[in-house]
């Protein structure tokens, strides 16, 4: 484990029994109010970077956080995957269960192209399921989906199995709990 990563867990706090009973929630507000935490994820993020990349896709709310920053370092656009009745264009969406409930996403219908080489960023892997979504949603489009990057997978959960099924393509993460 490197500088980057020790310190990133050690600013990520735990809350059990939220937002419901049997949920141990990850809370990454600690990290994002340490100025040296929030760029040691952000350059973490950006590392796995396969290669050259047109569009960051980042999903509402927390995966706007770092999604973002990393778009700007690897000199790509950024394109939001929100929750239902925020974007105000055409959009395409998709439905999919989560650790502790539903959830529908969606995506501008012209947001992205075919062949456009896209990375997904997002804060927690839980169960796969937004992440699934967040895929199905890309290659709707015809774009390639390049990497999935997390800063924290909960691996016993094995989202990262569910997102094999669901053909998401390749996933790092930064730390794994
Ligand atoms: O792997 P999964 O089981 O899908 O869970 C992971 C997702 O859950 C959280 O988002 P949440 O829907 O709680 O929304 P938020 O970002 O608005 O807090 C988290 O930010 C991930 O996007
Ligand atoms: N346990 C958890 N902690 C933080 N974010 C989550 N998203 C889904 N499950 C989560």
């Amino acid at each position: 484990m490197n500088a980057n990563q020790q310190l990133i867990l050690d600013l990520i706090r735990d809350v059990p029994d939220w937002p419901k009973p049997g949920v141990v929630f990850k809370d990454i507000t600690p990290l994002l109010a340490d100025p040296r935490g929030f760029a040691a994820a952000v350059d973490e993020l950006v590392a796995l970077a396969p290669g050259p990349i047109d569009i960051v896709v980042g999903m509402e709310a927390r995966g706007f956080i770092f999604a973002a920053p990393v778009a700007l370092k690897l000199g790509a656009g950024f394109v939001p995957v929100r929750k239902p009745g925020k974007l105000p264009g055409k959009v395409h969406e998709q439905s999919f269960a989560l650790e502790y409930g539903h959830e529908t996403l969606t995506i501008h219908t012209d947001a992205l192209w075919p062949g456009a080489r896209v990375m997904v960023i997002d804060d927690v892997l839980a169960t796969g399921g937004t992440v699934g979504a967040t895929a199905a949603l890309i290659k709707g489009q015809g774009a390639e989906l390049v990497h999935v990057a997390v800063l924290m997978e909960l691996g016993f959960l094995e989202g990262r199995g569910r997102l094999v099924e669901l053909g998401a393509g390749t996933l790092s993460a930064v730390v794994t709990v």
